[in-house]
């Protein structure tokens, strides 16, 4: 008797992968959280200047400002005389105005003063009582404009966002104190395996420490997420039926292990059985046997449990999905042949050198090394081997 046809998708594309996973998700609701804890979360709406920056046009430089014309002839061996007439400082401007032949003494950030257009830097004066003496001419270049940065009213960052370290300060500087921001994904992470046991108890011949467990929880942190611990479950239908019934309320249940080909490999089973089952393999390596589905409203992503392929997977598929941000490449030149696999995409771990990026070596699922010493995942095309000196797409690591 032949084995039915199974009636869910088999062997899709790595990009099939992350927008099924991405379409499972619940769309996240919005919260509001102050600036000092904006950092990793996604902007839920887009942000506008409140002010101009500059607010007012400015100095670049410590120095004098005064009319550029003033200072055309301005040399080292003649240098031009101008009367010192008062000062400009950060949040301190000079009030007056500038004549002909009159210069204020002005600091960075300080406002130009009226009638004055350029600077001359403290480095090409000389003092003479109530005067200075410009050894060059001074230039507007070192002046910043009014709203140089952006403009009050300007839309500036867009919605969905990912508020890194220099955008939680642009938001600060467009005079924001508090940011609308889509709510964490709440994810429950579970790990299978007989063999898998916690770091620091005992090991015996034939188990592994549980890296996976706490490598997925490291990388969901990473995408902003909430992790539900539900610790470890061994290969059997009944644990692993209770271990994902009690991931309920959760947004998606990860799990490593058990999504392959085995006599104890149950997941896809169960999936069949008591929820469904979205897609089964994705035409990539490390990572092939990657499962998704859903239990009772609960879409679950089934990553296998060698431990290179869990973490990619995570990587190129679940990441993207998590964050709603595109998995981002670059091109570098190979410095050593990368192989293709003819049915697959592969992402072999690379380290990369200057502008190069080389094989490290020992591209087994199991050797964790090869993620954790390498730079990059380094994408091989189906069928298109790449050859030293080529240029290839890279994933950073
Ligand atoms: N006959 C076939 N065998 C296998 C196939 C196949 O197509 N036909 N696919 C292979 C591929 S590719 C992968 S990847 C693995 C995935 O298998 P599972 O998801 O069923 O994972 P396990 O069998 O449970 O474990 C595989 C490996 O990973 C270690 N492991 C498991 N959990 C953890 C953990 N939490 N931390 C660290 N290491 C873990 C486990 O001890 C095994 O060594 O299947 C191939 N087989
Ligand atoms: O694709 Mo498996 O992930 O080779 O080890």
């Amino acid at each position: 008797m032949t084995a039915p046809r199974p009636d869910f998708p088999m062997h899709v594309s790595v990009e099939q992968a992350r927008e099924m996973l991405a379409a499972l998700l619940p769309a996240p609701a919005t919260e509001t959280v102050g600036l000092a804890d904006a950092l990793g979360r996604t902007l839920a709406a887009p942000l506008g200047a409140l002010v101009s920056h500059p607010s007012a046009t400015e100095s670049a430089l410590d120095g004098i400002a005064c009319r550029e014309a003033d200072t055309w002839a301005a040399t080292a061996a003649a240098p031009v005389r101008l009367r010192v007439v008062g000062e400009s400082r950060a949040g301190l401007p000079f009030t007056g105005t500038v004549g002909e032949g009159e210069c204020t003494r002005i600091y960075t950030g300080a406002p130009m003063p009226p009638g004055t257009e350029a600077i001359c830097p403290v480095e090409e004066l000389a003092d003479d009582g109530d005067d200075v003496l410009l050894r060059r001419p001074a230039s507007p270049g070192d002046v910043r404009p009014e709203g140089g940065d952006f403009r009050a009213g300007d839309d500036v960052m867009a919605a969905g966002l990912l508020l890194t370290a220099p955008r939680v300060a642009l938001a600060a500087a467009l005079g924001h104190r508090e940011l609308a921001v889509r709510r964490r994904h709440r994810v429950a992470l579970l790990s299978t395996g007989d063999e898998v046991v916690e770091p620091g108890e005992p090991l015996s011949a034939g188990q592994v420490y549980d890296s996976n467990r706490y490598g997925l929880a490291a990388m969901l942190r990473e995408c902003g997420c909430d992790v539900l611990m539900l610790g470890h479950a061994p290969d059997s239908p009944d644990a692993l039926h209770a271990a994902i019934e009690s991931a309920g309320g959760a947004d998606l249940l990860v799990t490593s292990g058990g999504v392959s080909m085995g006599r104890y490999d149950f997941m896809r089973d169960l999936l069949i059985e008591h929820g469904r089952v979205a897609f089964w393999k994705v035409r990539m390596r490390p990572g092939g046997p990657a499962l998704l589905g859903g239990w009772q409203g609960l879409p679950v992503i089934g990553l296998p449990g060698n431990p290179v392929s869990s973490l990619v997977v995570f990587h190129v598929i679940v990441r993207p999905a998590l964050t709603g941000q595109s998995l981002q490449s670059l091109t570098l030149r190979a410095a050593t042949p990368f192989r293709a696999l003819p049915d697959k995409t592969a992402f072999w771990r690379g380290v990369i050198d200057g502008g190069t990026v080389r094989d490290y070596g020992r591209q087994g699922s199991g050797i964790l090394r090869s993620l954790s010493d390498a730079d990059a995942l380094v994408i091989v095309p189906e069928g298109r081997a790449v050859a030293a000196g080529d240029d290839v797409q890279v994933v950073l690591l």
